[in-house]
């Protein structure tokens, strides 16, 4: 059974005793997102108004595993030394079938999910993620039921015409089932987070966060529409969660699930517009047709308006010629006879203030439909007093403080994962009783350049947090040029979003970046055809770099089992799968065409003994995973072939770690040209053994050509588990462990080593 993690008084994860643990691990998986039967990809052709009227008869069930594969895919991600997984599920998956009606089996099916991965050779930890991408799949993305649209009164059918969403099922010929037209002229590649800027998205979230001060009229049931969607969402969740508390109990007890995250990625909507009426100067988003907000509303009526449009281009998003969107007289708002209809399905009675087939901003006196002026924009600076910190700490901390509270109602002991919006700070918690010692830091983190054009760019960098953040006065000033700056650039990102996240939660909160990753479809997906994985390789291990400088646990996006190299993740044309069904034929080819082994070279462990020792693994993480027996340990991933195949940019991947730290965190740096890993620490004093744990690949380190000095100690490497145990002096230490180049017959030693001999015994 995995040790339980605890969290030390300078916020980092650790174990009873206090040793510093990593958690690292993935997304699994963003089938999550669609559901399985019928399977209705983002990319099914909407042929007919079957999508909308059976989105109350789906079910998610085998996403996002076929319970059969579970352990298969367990197994492969710990080969990575991976021990933890964010498990994703949406609302939809929950609650499709209307308000308060639950998918049961569903939940059941997760419970399963669940206590497979738990049985799979000592179990990872999971936390779980009420995932959402701008709503629901409905208005682009992922998360919430359709009836949630209705609720607002939209009619979500209408949505294409009105310009309200940009969905990628619009764009695949229904005869071929293939993308209509060339990329920018039809759905561009990272389209659908433009989404946040349009009708369904923005008005959702409004009504989320802020439906009581935005909304007034909107009233369902007696309540605002915002404790309505509020308290659904919530029950939802908890619903599952406590169903998973009591079906399976040994899951908690056995520290598998660790936790729960408050949403994905929460978006403050309309809230902090000052001028409805332009595209906002700090918006770093803008591609394809872009409405101003007061253009949206306009469109949602059905009224003929023209929009500026963006392409993407070598110099960012760059204005082309404006385009005039009709609607044909289709409206995005539910007409009064299908309100009706859908009102009494659900059973709700609305304000009879709130009149159907008209957009609630409208109703609000936002904006006004003039007999002969046509639209005009009465109130632009509606929702301009609600800024984007007023919102985080208000609108935001609200939801939390219910979510926050539910929670701790069923489970007390588990980590709240709180998400603040994407890239920003969280609210200013300092001293507030919402903060308890058993409360992380949820950051995401993509790299803007490397999203938006799906490359590895080593001359041009941006600082992407500095730039949301709008740190520069200047957005040039955000540049960073040549690949080692932006590496660094990268890290230092990292770096401060850590620092900035516990100026506000405090310093006892751990930081853990629970998204981070690249999309694989670099450069025009010319490695699947190639098999040059080095532009991801690239990118990746600058993430890696980023993450090791400041020992942060984190789960990529994403894993996904489903991947494949012409529809992605089968998501919004997303490719971030670090292993893809498609890539296993391409990895035993190449590796068919590279010699298996390298000519036995004389040894150079001559330091490094071997002898028997067993991995204490009850007292441990979950991160290893015991290889294949009769290793040849000249060949680095020798017996792993079956397991490694299919990953890509495995090189970046897979890297060293500390899993635990004797004492506290220094300095970690994994170098992948030379393969060398460095970790500095300082030892916890007055102890008599002091053993840190690294995860040393062995992909990475083949064991005949090992290296290691330290300021100190002794080591053991379990070649079964790839597990180096150091055992070192109290104080500040090093380890610097590479690869002694063939023809070298020692390592470069730096001038102020304390170099002491190597004295590896491998079990
Ligand atoms: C010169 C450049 C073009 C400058 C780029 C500036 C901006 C366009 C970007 C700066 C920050 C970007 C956003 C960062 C994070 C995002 C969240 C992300 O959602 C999650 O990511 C997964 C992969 O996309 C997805 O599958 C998960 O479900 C999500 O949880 C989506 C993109 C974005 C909003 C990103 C968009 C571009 C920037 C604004």
């Amino acid at each position: 059974m995995p040790a339980k993690i605890h969290i030390s008084v300078n916020g980092e994860f650790c174990d009873k005793e206090g040793n510093v643990i990593q958690l690292r691990g993935v997304n699994l998986d963003p089938s999550i997102k669609i559901p399985a039967k019928p399977f209705l990809s983002i990319h099914t052709p909407i042929v007919d108004g079957k999508y909308f009227e059976d989105a109350d008869k789906v079910s998610f069930i085998n996403h996002p595993l076929v319970l059969e594969d579970v352990e298969e895919h367990i197994i492969r991600l710990k080969s990575l030394g991976y021990n933890t997984i964010r498990l994703p599920f949406t609302w939809e998956s929950l609650e499709h079938a209307g308000p308060g009606q639950y998918d049961y089996d569903y939940m059941d099916y997760i419970v399963e999910v669940l206590t497979r991965i738990n049985s799979a050779e000592q179990g990872m930890y999971v936390y779980l993620d009420p995932h959402q991408d701008v709503w629901s799949r409905f208005s682009g993305g992922s998360g919430a039921p359709l009836w949630t649209l209705h609720c607002a009164g939209f009619q979500p059918a209408n949505f294409q015409a009105t310009e309200a969403a940009i969905l990628h099922n619009y764009y695949i010929d229904p005869k071929t089932g293939r993308e209509i037209g060339k990329d920018e002229e039809s759905y561009p590649k990272m389209v659908w987070p433009t989404n946040y800027f349009k009708l369904a998205c923005q008005t959702m979230f409004t009504l989320f966060f802020g439906g009581k001060q935005f909304a007034p009229k909107c009233i369902i049931n007696g309540e605002n529409i915002q404790d309505y969607l509020q308290g659904k969402f919530n029950d939802a969740i908890m619903t599952l969660y406590a169903r998973i508390k009591d079906k399976a109990p040994e899951l908690f007890d056995n520290n598998c699930i660790i936790g729960l995250e408050s949403v994905n990625e929460p978006n403050c909507g309309y809230m902090g517009e000052a001028n409805l009426d332009v595209i906002p100067k700090e918006r770093n988003l803008k591609l394809g047709r872009t409405p101003t907000a007061f253009q949206s509303f306009i469109l949602g009526e059905g009224i003929k308006c023209t929009v500026d449009q963006y392409k993407r281009t070598f110099f960012g998003f760059t204005k082309g010629k404006p385009c005039t969107v009709n609607p044909g007289g289709k409206k995005a708002w539910l007409s009064a006879q299908e309100r009706g209809t859908i009102d009494a399905k659900y059973n709700w009675e609305r304000n009879p203030e709130w009149e159907p087939e008209t957009c609630i901003w409208k109703l609000h006196g936002v904006w006004e439909n003039h007999r002969s002026r046509g639209p005009v924009l009465l109130k632009p600076n509606y929702f301009g007093q609600a800024n984007e910190t007023v919102f985080i700490n208000n609108h935001f901390v609200e939801y939390y403080t219910k979510m926050y509270n539910k929670f701790r109602a069923i489970d007390k002991e588990s980590f709240v994962f709180l998400q603040q919006p994407v890239m920003k700070l969280p609210p200013n918690l300092q001293n507030s009783t919402l903060l308890d010692d058993r409360t992380v830091c949820a950051c995401h983190f993509y790299d803007g350049m490397t999203l938006m054009y799906k490359t590895w760019n080593k001359r041009i960098g941006i600082d992407t947090y500095g730039l949301v953040n709008k740190k520069y006065s200047n957005p040039a000033f955000a540049v960073v040029l040549g690949e080692n700056n932006i590496r660094k650039c990268i890290r230092k990102q990292l770096a401060e979003m850590k620092k900035d996240a516990k100026s506000m939660l405090g310093e006892r909160v751990p930081v853990f970046f629970t998204e981070i990753g690249i999309p694989f479809d670099m450069d025009d997906k010319k490695a699947y055809t190639t098999n040059d994985y080095s532009s991801q390789i690239g990118a990746l291990d600058a993430l890696g770099f980023a993450l090791e400088g400041s020992n942060l646990s984190y789960t990529l996006w994403c894993y996904c089992s489903t991947n494949s190299h012409e529809w992605g993740d089968n998501w919004n044309n997303e490719d971030f799968s670090i292993w893809s069904p498609d890539d296993k034929l391409l990895y035993r080819e190449n590796r068919s065409k590279t010699p298996t082994r390298a000519p036995s070279p004389t040894s150079t462990t001559d330091s490094i003994s071997t002898s028997k020792s067993k991995l204490n693994s009850s007292s441990q993480p979950p991160s290893f995973i015991k290889l294949e027996s009769n290793l040849d340990l000249d060949s680095p991933s020798c017996s792993l072939e079956t397991d490694l195949s299919g990953y890509r940019a495995l090189d970046a991947i897979m890297r060293p770690f500390p899993i635990k730290i004797h004492g506290t965190f220094e300095f970690a740096e994994f170098n992948l040209h030379n393969r060398t890993y460095i970790l500095k620490i300082v030892g916890k004093t007055g102890m008599t053994t002091a053993t840190t744990h690294i995860f040393l690949p062995r992909h990475h380190f083949a064991l005949n050509r090992l290296s290691i000095r330290s300021s100190s100690g002794q080591y053991t490497y379990n070649a079964d588990y790839q597990v180096l145990e150091w055992f070192h002096e109290p104080g500040h230490q090093y380890i610097e462990i590479c690869l002694k180049s063939k023809s070298r017959s020692s390592t470069p030693v730096s001038d102020d080593s304390n170099d002491l001999p190597a004295d590896c015994i491998i079990s």
